[in-house]
């Protein structure tokens, strides 16, 4: 049997040491979450709306706790930390708040005079496999609308954030939630698949790779179940000659740099037109720059590692092909030399079409930079790759802004701001960034049947 290890990627050493489930201790949480959803559908959206904003605030009162566990387990400064568990409390607010509007039932009046009405119900039991890079965030933005809908959730999280999993399972109990309302299962890979057969479970949410993803919606496939998937990213930052060059090349940075440049909406490829392209490329080696390396614990440190080595290596291995096949190392580049999970922030410029640095998602600090003659021509690169997930263009005429945002194929772009996901905004990708959206009522409606009761 296969210990569950939480290790501190900056220390490298071994915090916590978990014992998975066994089968049946897996099945016996998905039959508690199937008898809780049949007393939790029934409860009233004032009583579910109470106990999210009691996890909010539970969020909030022990926002240290929680973003220490952050960065230990996964090598984020603690400031990014802190800033996420606000973040889980937002979305908690949020729903709370919203979550009755957006299921109220809809009202059809059809053109012979008949009424119907559109109901939207829970499923039941929804099950998320969540990714490490944000362990708190990704789960409450499932959660908060998923509970707030009526179902009840089960949680199998990356396998590196062990204590992360176990803690948001105490949010939610110390919140008040019924027991079996959110359970974090300490499983591997192999038995969330055989959970995922069990028909206990309805739906999949999932945030992770695309091979995750396609595992997670092939079985859910087998067994006629919906899945959510939320996966990698390569997103464009086109920035256009009209454009505030001195903002774009600081928001640039912040919008690679964030989370050490391991989210999957991070800019990855810059694509500047060629007469601005310099003055953007020094002004953003100067932002670089000015970051500081240092403890993830540590109030001043701007980034301090990859989340786990072996990680930092396949980045490593990215970038060097990427250079053997014609790419200039402008900035960093050079393998690590002390803790395995260092990486040092590194721009790539005159990078050949078919290198990894093009075609890959670089999940960490390596900025693609790219020249382009015009509009055109940036349009087609930042098209050119098969992921969809959101886009940052940047220009100071709005109107041409619009135009060319509705010629982007992603799921979000943003106008002269980075990519960042909030609340109120639908969040989801095309391609294969994966399919459907949460947040906003968009995220309250995945996991629920649209229900036509037709009344004549
Ligand atoms: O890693 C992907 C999403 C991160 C976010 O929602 O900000």
């Amino acid at each position: 049997m296969k210990l569950i290890k939480s290790i501190n990627p900056f220390s490298g050493e071994v915090l916590k040491e978990f014992v998975p489930l066994t089968p049946r201790e897996m099945e016996i949480s998905a039959e508690k979450a199937q008898n809780t959803f049949e007393s939790w559908k029934k409860s009233s959206f004032t009583d579910r709306s109470s106990l999210l904003k009691r996890a909010a605030n539970e969020l909030r009162e022990n926002r240290e706790h929680y973003a220490k566990l952050i960065s230990l387990e996964m090598g984020k400064v603690i400031k990014e930390s802190r800033a996420e568990v606000e973040k889980c409390a937002w979305v908690c607010d949020f729903y709370a708040e919203k979550g009755e509007e957006f299921l109220q039932s809809d009202r059809i009046d059809l053109p012979d005079g008949k009424k119907a009405k559109v109901l939207y119900q829970p499923f039941g039991v929804i099950l998320a496999v969540m990714p490490w890079n944000f362990p708190f965030w990704q789960v409450f933005r499932f959660a908060a609308p998923t509970l707030m809908a009526g179902n009840t959730a089960l949680l199998k999280h990356a396998s590196n954030v062990p204590q992360c999993a176990l803690a948001i399972q105490e949010v939610f109990e110390k919140a008040g939630f019924p027991e079996g309302a959110f359970q974090t299962l300490l499983i591997d890979s192999d038995s969330t698949l055989r959970l995922l057969e069990n028909p206990i479970i309805k739906a999949a949410s999932l945030t992770g790779s695309e091979k995750a993803g396609a595992a997670v919606a092939s079985t859910a496939g087998k067994h006629i179940k919906k899945t959510l998937l939320e996966l990698g990213g390569s997103d464009p930052f086109i920035v256009l000659a009209d454009a505030d060059i001195e903002k774009a090349a600081e928001t640039a940075v912040k919008a690679r740099m964030i989370n050490f440049g391991q989210s999957c909406i991070a800019a990855k490829r810059f694509i500047v037109e060629e007469s601005v392209y310099d003055e953007f490329l020094a002004l953003f080696k100067k932002h670089l720059s000015a970051l500081k390396k240092g403890n993830p614990l540590d109030e001043d440190s701007d980034f301090a590692c990859i989340a786990r080595p072996d990680l930092a290596v396949e980045l490593f291995e990215q970038v060097q092909k990427t250079k053997e096949m014609g790419g200039k190392i402008v900035v960093g580049g050079k393998a690590p030399t002390g803790n395995p999970a260092d990486f040092e922030p590194t721009i790539l410029t005159d990078i050949p079409h078919d290198s990894p640095a093009f075609s890959e998602e670089l999940f960490g600090p390596v900025a693609s930079i790219f020249k382009v003659k015009n509009v055109q021509e940036a349009i087609s690169l930042a098209n050119a790759t098969e992921f969809g997930l959101g886009g940052s263009l940047w220009t100071k005429d709005l109107k041409k802004g619009e135009l060319i945002a509705a010629e982007i194929e992603t799921g979000a772009v943003f106008l002269n701001s980075m990519v960042a996901s909030n609340p109120w905004l639908p969040f989801g990708g095309i391609k294969k960034s994966g399919y459907g959206r949460e947040l906003a009522r968009h995220g309250i409606l995945e996991f629920v049947n649209a229900k036509t009761v037709y009344l004549g």
